[in-house]
């Protein structure tokens, strides 16, 4: 059994291609462009979610079958289509190429496979099953997403901030981890909901400031 090493991936800039037009190649382009990568789709047809991506010219679309050549120069490809050949077809260049792929439907073809994931601005939270059941994944995800709330976006970027402030201002080190932990296990979110939003702020620097 293959085992997969979880990583996050900058794929800003980067040539992405999909192979194949259907639902579930229009699933993994829309997951795909929140994270800014150039999506190149080679398919004869489109869904029409992935057609109004193309009018709206956030991604290329080379509108015919898999040819051999298709996948050069890319930084990772899907591959979704309904044809067992044209998988194993792709998997061929793509190892030529030494380009990451996964075929959707084929784990022993992917050289990586994607996480059920839920953000929450700079906080990612990713969940696999090794492959074993994505709709486990999903449902687990389903329930972090109820744990934890969209109070956390504001939450992490105000440690972001008190991180910087802290690396700046506390030179000893066993200090700056005892400040951390105070703020991060202080579980400052489980109070009332509007009443932290006026003064999580302020609570994070009254811990800061009552350490100092
Ligand atoms: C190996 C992997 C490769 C990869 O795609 O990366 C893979 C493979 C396969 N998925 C299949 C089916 C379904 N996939 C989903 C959903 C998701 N699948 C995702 C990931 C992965 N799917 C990777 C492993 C993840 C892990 O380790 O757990 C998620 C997490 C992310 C995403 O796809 O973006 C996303 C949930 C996102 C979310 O909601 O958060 C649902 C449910 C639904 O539709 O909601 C179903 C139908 C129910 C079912 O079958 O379980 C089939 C059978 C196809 C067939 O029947 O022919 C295969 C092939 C096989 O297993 O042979
Ligand atoms: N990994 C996953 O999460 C899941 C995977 N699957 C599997 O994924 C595959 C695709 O599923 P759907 O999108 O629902 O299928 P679909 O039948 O809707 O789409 C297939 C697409 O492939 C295109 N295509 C066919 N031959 C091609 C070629 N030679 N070159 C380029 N494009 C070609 C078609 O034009 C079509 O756009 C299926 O085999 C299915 O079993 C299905 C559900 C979930």
């Amino acid at each position: 059994m293959k085992k997969y090493y979880p990583i996050m991936v900058d794929l800003t800039g980067k040539n992405c291609t999909v192979v194949g037009g259907g639902k579930v190649a229009e699933r993994k382009v829309i997951s795909l462009l929140a994270y800014g990568p150039k999506v190149k789709i080679v398919s004869p047809v489109l869904t029409n979610s992935l057609k109004a991506l193309v009018t709206e010219k956030q991604i290329l679309w080379v509108p015919r079958q898999y040819q051999r050549g298709d996948l050069e120069n890319s930084y990772l490809v899907y591959v979704a289509t309904n044809d067992p050949e044209v998988n194993r077809l792709c998997y061929e260049e793509a190892q030529q190429w030494k380009i990451p792929i996964n075929v959707v439907d084929t784990p022993h073809l992917c050289d990586f496979i994607v996480p059920a994931s839920l953000q929450r601005g700079d906080l990612s939270i990713m969940v696999s099953t090794n492959g074993k059941s994505p709709m486990l994944s999903r449902k687990i995800r389903e329930e972090l997403e109820k744990l934890y709330g969209e109070d956390y976006t504001e939450f992490v970027r105000l440690l972001g901030e008190l991180r910087e402030k802290v690396l700046d201002e506390v030179e000893d080190a066993q200090k700056r981890r005892e400040i951390f932990e105070a703020v991060v296990y202080g579980d400052l979110l489980k109070q009332d909901p509007i009443e932290y939003k006026q003064d999580l702020r302020e609570k994070i620097e009254s811990i800061y400031k009552s350490m100092c």
